[in-house]
């Protein structure tokens, strides 16, 4: 037997909830913004990976996050009696490494979610949520579910972490495009956490609670220019902005253009822009490209929020 997953690239923060909230996304041309994780019974444990971007994983298997994934996953089956079984696994990676599209949480969400399947699911989706966070935070340094709930769930997920809810979905504007461009370089989610302040000035507290809330109750009450308004983050975009290249001119030329919102998806350097019809979107699309993309890694794509997230293909790798 075999089981074959595909989990959706993610935007962590929104710009407007940093670690609590996060987006999914799926190209609206229907190529495919995340990666695709194989376990199929074998008689050694072994991780292959392919695509685009295996080259830039560390070339021993065991510190691919998948060797932890299935460590891991083989740790919570013992401690439910359940019987372990012989698996070896393959990685598609689709995503770039240190982008800000939650590449790590990525794989980790295919691949316990592959092992998930391929045992008919033992874990109900919010031990799974409790599992894939734990591993995430082995990467980044701390656990924050902002990546992995929205790959995994779909749609916008607000962290809760309250009564055993680790988060639920907000309602999304359906007409929003949402045009995501890496430039093609990496940052560190770790080192791009390590330069944030560890206090903010009471301004910028009340400023962060007024526009989480403010995106909240819009996105509920479906008053899209009004969630719109509230995105800006004040608690990491000031200081990530300068380690990515153009960011300041990028986002110039977006918000002259028309966006509804443009900021910085996760730690960077990715950087997404809202707006509401296709001709914009592709004038923006052809102006990231031209301008912020630096080398043959880089890519720009319209994306719609991919209400899914992961999903059992069935197709082999
Ligand atoms: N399957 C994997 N996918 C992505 N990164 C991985 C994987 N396995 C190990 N890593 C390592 O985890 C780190 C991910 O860096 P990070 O800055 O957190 O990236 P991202 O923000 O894109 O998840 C890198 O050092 C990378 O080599
Ligand atoms: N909330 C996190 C999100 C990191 O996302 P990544 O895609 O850069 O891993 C943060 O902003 O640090």
């Amino acid at each position: 037997m075999a089981v074959v997953t595909y989990a959706p690239a993610s935007i962590g923060n929104v710009s407007v909830g940093f670690d609590v909230l996060g987006a999914a996304l799926s190209p609206i041309d229907g190529s495919l913004l995340g990666d695709r994780v194989q376990v199929f019974g074998s008689d050694s444990f072994a991780i292959e990976v392919r695509g685009r971007f295996a080259a830039k994983l560390p070339s021993d298997p065991r510190e691919n996050i998948l060797f932890d994934c299935h460590d891991y996953f083989n740790q919570q089956l013992k401690s439910r009696q359940i019987a372990v079984q012989s698996v070896a696994m393959i990685l598609e990676k689709n995503l770039p490494i240190g982008s800000g599209l939650g590449s790590s949480a990525c794989s980790v969400v295919a691949a316990l979610e592959a092992l998930n399947q391929f045992y008919d699911a033992p874990f109900e989706p919010m031990a799974m949520l409790a599992m894939m966070g734990e591993l995430e935070g082995k990467i980044s340094g701390s656990v924050h579910y902002d990546n992995v709930a929205p790959c995994y769930l779909g749609g916008i997920q607000l962290m809760l972490e309250s009564q055993g809810v680790i988060s639920q979905a907000i309602p999304t504007f359906k007409e929003w495009l949402w045009v995501l461009a890496y430039p093609g370089i990496n940052i560190s989610t770790a080192q791009a956490r390590a330069i944030l302040p560890a206090q903010y000035r009471r301004q910028d507290v009340l400023t962060y609670g007024r526009q989480l809330a403010g995106f909240i109750h819009a996105s509920h009450t479906q008053q899209a220019d009004l969630a719109a308004s509230f995105l800006t983050d004040v608690i990491a975009e000031p200081y990530r902005r300068a380690l990515i290249p153009q960011f300041d001119e990028a986002r110039r030329y977006a918000m002259q253009a028309g966006a509804l919102a443009c900021g910085i998806s996760g730690s960077g350097p990715t950087v997404f822009t809202v707006v509401n019809d296709m001709s914009q979107a592709q004038r923006i699309q052809t102006w990231f490209t031209e301008h912020f993309i630096q080398n043959d890694d880089g890519f720009c794509h319209i994306c719609r929020i991919d209400e899914q997230g992961t999903q059992v293909t069935g197709n082999l790798l």
